[in-house]
């Protein structure tokens, strides 16, 4: 194990001492889906942890179960073995204390506005009141740049818009951890560098936690502070990477290109050694 896969346990925290136990923990994971006629296995044994203010990135190859960890984070699926805890508390069933934010462009629903899109899911927890819940969605509305789009439908904006609004929808909800499930995958290149820019600008002023599925390498070092990588079929913990020195503007240099280069070796070599100890 060399120093970029020593296990981080510091993340930087917006203020103050840090907490003396993780916001989330997920503990000897292991997820199943029971298909017709047998089980699929997504994940085996995963076990990290995430702590206050982390942007941590699960990263690994098409079905690792990366969107199945965060499932089971959400709280859409029950692990067959291990536990996910939240601030110490096992979570059971989905809660307004974890919100997702997913890849497709049609999560908005098309017949409300911006500013109504942002407001409905904080105003349907209960939490707040009509007015107070437009006055949030219209605060987070404006950390998204789209203060001028607030009485806009989704149908009028563009890809990298209706994210921005989906972002800001979760955001509102004030939720302890952020879901991101490849959120700017379907976006083009120029939109997604924006849009990975937007969103570490609104964590350097929000300090929310973060965590982010990615098949990226790039973006899994530009967006993380940590990252853990994973083998796939069924998922297994490779490593745990720091990675909070990079950043948009280390994009195209020798030291980011050879931590990206590391990062590809150490998930493709090892499935590679996996694949052989299994024929
Ligand atoms: N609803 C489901 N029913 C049965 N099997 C499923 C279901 N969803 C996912 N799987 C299987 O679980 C495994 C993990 O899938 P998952 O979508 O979590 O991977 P992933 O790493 O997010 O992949 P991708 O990057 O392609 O989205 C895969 O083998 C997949 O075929």
């Amino acid at each position: 194990m060399d120093a970029m896969t020593v296990p981080t346990r510091q993340p930087s925290w917006a203020n103050g001492a840090p907490p003396s136990s993780p916001l989330l923990s997920v503990e000897g994971v292991t997820l199943e889906y029971q298909v017709p006629g047998r089980v699929v296995r997504a994940t085996q044994n995963v076990s990290f942890a995430v702590w206050e203010a982390d942007r941590f990135i699960l990263l690994g190859a098409s079905g690792c179960g990366k969107s199945t960890l965060l499932k089971a984070v959400g709280g859409f699926l029950v692990p067959r073995t291990g536990r996910i805890l939240l601030d110490g508390r096992p979570v059971h069933d989905p809660g307004p204390d974890r919100v997702v934010v997913f890849q497709e462009f049609d999560q908005l629903p098309p017949w409300k506005t911006v500013r109504e899109n942002v407001a409905f899911p904080v105003r349907a927890s209960g939490r707040l009141n009509r007015k107070e819940a437009l006055e949030r969605a219209e605060h987070y509305i404006e950390k998204v740049g789209l203060t001028r789009f607030a009485d806009a439908y989704p149908n009028t904006l563009s890809g990298g818009m209706k994210q921005r609004v989906a972002i800001a929808r979760a955001l509102a909800m004030e939720p302890r951890i952020l879901l991101m499930d490849e959120p700017f995958a379907a976006l083009d290149a120029l939109t997604r560098r924006k849009m990975q820019e937007e969103l570490l600008a609104l964590w350097e002023e929000v300090r929310f936690t973060l965590l982010f599925v990615t098949h990226s390498i790039e973006e899994a070092l530009v967006v993380g502070n940590r990252i853990a990588l994973l083998s796939p079929h069924p998922g297994r913990m490779r490593a745990e990477i720091n990675s909070h020195e990079w950043d948009l503007a280390s994009g195209g240099s020798p030291q980011f290109q050879a931590a990206a280069n590391r990062i590809h070796d150490l998930l493709f070599e090892s499935a590679e050694v996996e694949e052989e100890n299994h024929d």
